[in-house]
């Protein structure tokens, strides 16, 4: 990272490890917009046995495609142990917000038998950093085949989308990585709770605490049947003005956030099964809503284990609450997710989750996530708890 030579990221519009510590070097954009007709018309060359492609994800085989080449190709944690399997009805929702541009999604197939061996996402978002609202690509599932790995490939598929998002006069991008590079505006812990303690020692992914036995600890995380709070239910169509007013308030708290309006809110946060949960707290005196949850679900394969081939997790995405007490409602939340049969909770320390990790016997991940934005220079570093932006 900093003592590395980054020789692509050094030719890019982002903070460059070199430049930490000058102050003089003020926030915003780091390159002005160039005119549309001075943007590159035609595709990056690949490499010669390679070709472009554009992958439609409501085609039922390019969806699988996808599915299959981030199923065994996409990213694994440090001991290799789990690979994301990103299921093809999330992969739908993630790239289908509102206002998508179907040629950012963008793959590499072999010219001899078209097999599709890379790929690389932009969506489209409105991000607010401070008080200006950016338009900016969410940049994702960037994925090279396991055999094509260390022969500078990213770099160009980085470089396309770029080109495609730049044709749309758009000028920068957010993204995360769990590698670090130039440079990261944050950087988030990710923490895990327990809610099937077995399974997750089964597969190696918890180990059993010192002077702990296994009946011990399914006790420790025992979650009562059904939710503590009056009036939590799950969010329905009717609920989109009222959610979005609620989080458009909490997210102003933020230095970096989404600027989510009803359209985005209907698309990110109602509730489809398997992909996303969203849960509210209607007063049962006023019926106002008062708080809101959500989490998505992303399973893990786990890889090499003979007993299980999922971990399924959950991931909490945004919450907010002005009357209910964060650690309940969060309560509340695992007390679902483990009616829903997930394995895992996992959790950033972003916006306030510090708040309720250590106390809702959350446990800290091994590995980092950092945040990204492309040609927007941010005067330092924020805190995570400055973070408003949850990325899939
Ligand atoms: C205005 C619009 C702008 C839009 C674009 C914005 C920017 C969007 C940026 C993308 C955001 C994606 C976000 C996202 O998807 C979430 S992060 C998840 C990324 N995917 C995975 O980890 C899956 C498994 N790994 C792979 O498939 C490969 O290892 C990948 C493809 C990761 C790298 O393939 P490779 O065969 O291992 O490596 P080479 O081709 O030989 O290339 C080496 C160069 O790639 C740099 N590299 C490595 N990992 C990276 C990463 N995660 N981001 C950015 N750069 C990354 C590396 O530093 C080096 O550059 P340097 O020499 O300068 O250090
Ligand atoms: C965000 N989105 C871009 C996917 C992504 N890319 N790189 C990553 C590195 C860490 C996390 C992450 C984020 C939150 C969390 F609670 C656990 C995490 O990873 C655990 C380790 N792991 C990796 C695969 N299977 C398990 C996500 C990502």
């Amino acid at each position: 990272s900093v003592g590395k030579k980054h020789t692509f990221w050094e030719t890019q519009p982002v903070g460059q490890f070199k430049d930490l510590g000058d102050v003089s070097l003020p926030e915003g954009p780091i390159e002005p917009p160039t005119p549309l007709s001075e943007v590159k018309q035609v595709p990056y060359n690949l490499p010669t046995p390679y070709e472009w492609t554009t992958c439609d994800l409501d085609s039922e085989d390019t969806c699988t495609e996808v599915y299959n080449l981030l199923k065994n190709n996409y990213v694994e944690d440090d001991e290799n142990m789990f690979r994301f399997n990103y299921s093809k009805e999330f992969l739908r929702w993630a790239l289908h917000p509102p206002g998508y541009y179907k040629s950012w999604h963008i793959g590499v197939r072999a010219k001899t038998n078209k097999k599709l061996v890379a790929f690389i996402t932009g969506v489209p978002a409105r991000i607010r950093v401070r008080d200006a609202v950016v338009k900016m690509a969410e940049i994702n599932f960037l994925c090279v085949h396991k055999k094509l790995r260390s022969k500078r490939l990213a770099p160009v598929m980085i470089k396309e989308v770029t080109r495609r998002v730049h044709l749309e006069n758009i000028w920068q991008a957010a993204y995360t990585a769990g590698v670090v590079l130039p440079t990261p505006i944050t950087t988030c812990q990710y923490w895990h709770r327990s809610l099937n303690p077995k399974k997750l020692i089964d597969v190696g992914f918890s180990r059993l605490g010192a002077r702990m036995t296994m009946s011990r600890t399914i006790k420790l995380y025992k979650l009562p049947d059904s939710p503590a709070t009056p009036g939590f239910r799950k969010m329905e169509l009717r609920d989109v003005p009222a959610v979005t007013r609620l989080l458009r308030n909490y997210l102003s708290q933020f230095v970096v956030a989404p600027d989510f309006d009803e359209n985005d809110v209907e698309h990110w946060l109602l509730p489809e099964e398997n992909v996303v949960d969203s849960y509210l707290v209607e007063s049962p005196e006023t019926h106002d809503i008062t708080d809101f949850c959500s989490f998505y679900t992303l399973p893990s394969s786990i890889l090499g284990n003979q007993t299980y081939s999922i971990l399924k997790a959950a991931y909490s995405y945004y919450n907010v609450t002005t009357k209910t007490p964060l650690l309940q409602l969060m309560n509340d939340a695992l007390i679902v997710a483990k009616q829903k049969d997930f394995d895992v909770f996992n959790a950033l320390d972003v916006m306030q989750n510090e708040s309720f990790l250590k106390e809702l016997k959350f446990g800290p991940g091994d590995g980092q996530l950092h945040y990204y934005l492309y040609n927007y220079r941010m005067r330092n570093a924020l805190k995570p708890s400055e973070l408003g932006l949850v990325l899939l």
